[in-house]
């Protein structure tokens, strides 16, 4: 049996003047779960989020909500609710009243509506703090309010505006997997927006990765990241290292590549536009690099480089290694098995290649 779509989209197309915002957008997002839509600055998030909650229109497509089409319904009649990341609590109203607003105005009974704050407040970890003015909240606390505010309303959908980018940045770590638990406790189906990969990452069922207007790949974080489907997303899901040359074979779906700097490397095909004797970019994680030592399987691609330094950083410490000129980073083992990495030593820096993408170049 299908599942039940919260929110389907079908063409969506917002331009302004020349400037095509949203480009042919469609997507679809199962009942309870945390959609993300992911992209840098200016590639059309907040205008696509805005024509999901009503704020604008689209010139051409359909927004269906739980099989209604939205298109030509106004913001408050929509069964949707939007956190932005500027919260707007009312500051001379108790945590209670600024939660009893939206149940007031749909004049839910006092006794009921007292009930449902408590149990709110509750559920985003605030049990008791109905009577507290917002000033006298952490950064976080009011985000949960801002949270609980909406969630109250039982709405089919949330729609998130990079709600913890106001937030420093150890409280964003732990709001990211609060939220996380949040929306699986409360089953509301959120889309969430945000330019940084970590939230998307951390939180999500399915990230849709935006650029120019367009959804380059759809998919559950763990496929972006390990299946990119296009450059774009193979640099901007996660650290990568590109490495740029020519393809000098094509076979069992891998492709030899030699690097302008001379060496002869491998990884998996991953575009239909690659074709011997065409330039390709060869994407290889950070982690995926291992520094050579006896027993290496001779399928390896390696790579002669020189440290340049060690960037310590707890468990996501990394040499910066240089390969003619081309910085390239490697993740240093966790068990101290590295060998001594004294900048200015070379080294050799080694892959599987099932585990780099090989691209045709483009222009990113
Ligand atoms: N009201 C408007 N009039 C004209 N152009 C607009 C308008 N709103 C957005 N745009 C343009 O549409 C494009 C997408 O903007 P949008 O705000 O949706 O991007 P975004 O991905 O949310 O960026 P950010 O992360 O910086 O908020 C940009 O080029 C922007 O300049």
């Amino acid at each position: 049996m299908a599942v039940a779509s919260d929110l389907s989209c079908h063409h969506l197309v917002r331009r302004f003047g020349d400037n095509i915002a949203v480009n042919d957008i469609s997507l679809d997002v199962p009942a309870g779960t945390f959609f993300s839509i992911l992209g840098p600055s200016g590639c059309g998030k907040t205008t696509l989020l805005r024509l999901l909650a009503g704020f604008d229109r689209p010139d051409q497509g359909d927004i269906v909500i739980r099989g209604q089409r939205m298109n030509d319904v106004p913001p408050n009649k929509r069964p949707v609710n939007m956190v932005f990341q500027h919260l707007a609590l009312f500051p001379t109203m108790s945590v209670g009243d600024n939660i009893a607003y939206g149940l007031k105005r749909r004049k839910v009974p006092l006794a009921e509506r007292q009930k449902k704050i408590e149990r709110v407040l509750e559920q985003v970890g605030l049990p008791g703090l109905a009577h507290r003015n917002p000033q006298e909240l952490s950064g976080g606390q009011r985000q949960r309010v801002a949270l609980a505010r909406c969630l109250v309303l039982e709405p089919t959908l949330l729609l998130l505006d990079e709600p913890l980018g106001a937030l420093d940045l150890k409280l964003r770590e732990q709001m990211k997997v609060e939220l996380k638990h949040l929306q699986k406790q409360f089953g509301t189906t959120f889309v969430y927006i945000t330019h940084d990969q970590s939230e998307a990452m951390v939180m999500s069922d399915q990230v849709a990765v935006m650029r120019q207007g367009r959804f380059d790949q759809v998919a559950p974080p763990e496929t972006l990241y390990r299946e990119p489907a296009t450059p774009f997303v193979a640099g901007f899901v996660g650290d990568n290292n590109r490495l740029s040359g020519e393809v000098v074979s094509l076979r069992d779906n891998l492709a030899e590549v030699r690097l302008d700097h001379g060496a002869l490397v491998a990884g998996q095909v991953a575009g239909s536009q690659l074709a011997v004797g065409g330039r390709a970019d060869l994407y290889i994680r950070p982690e995926s690099l291992v520094f050579t030592g006896d027993g290496l399987n001779e399928r390896f691609s390696r790579l002669d480089a020189t440290v340049r330094s060690t960037l310590f950083d707890g468990a996501n410490s990394r040499i910066e290694a240089d390969i003619n000129g081309q910085p390239v980073y490697a993740r240093l083992p966790q068990d101290g098995s590295a060998p001594g990495l004294a900048e200015g030593r070379g080294l050799q820096l080694a892959w599987d290649p099932q585990l780099a993408r090989v691209f045709g170049a483009e222009a990113l």
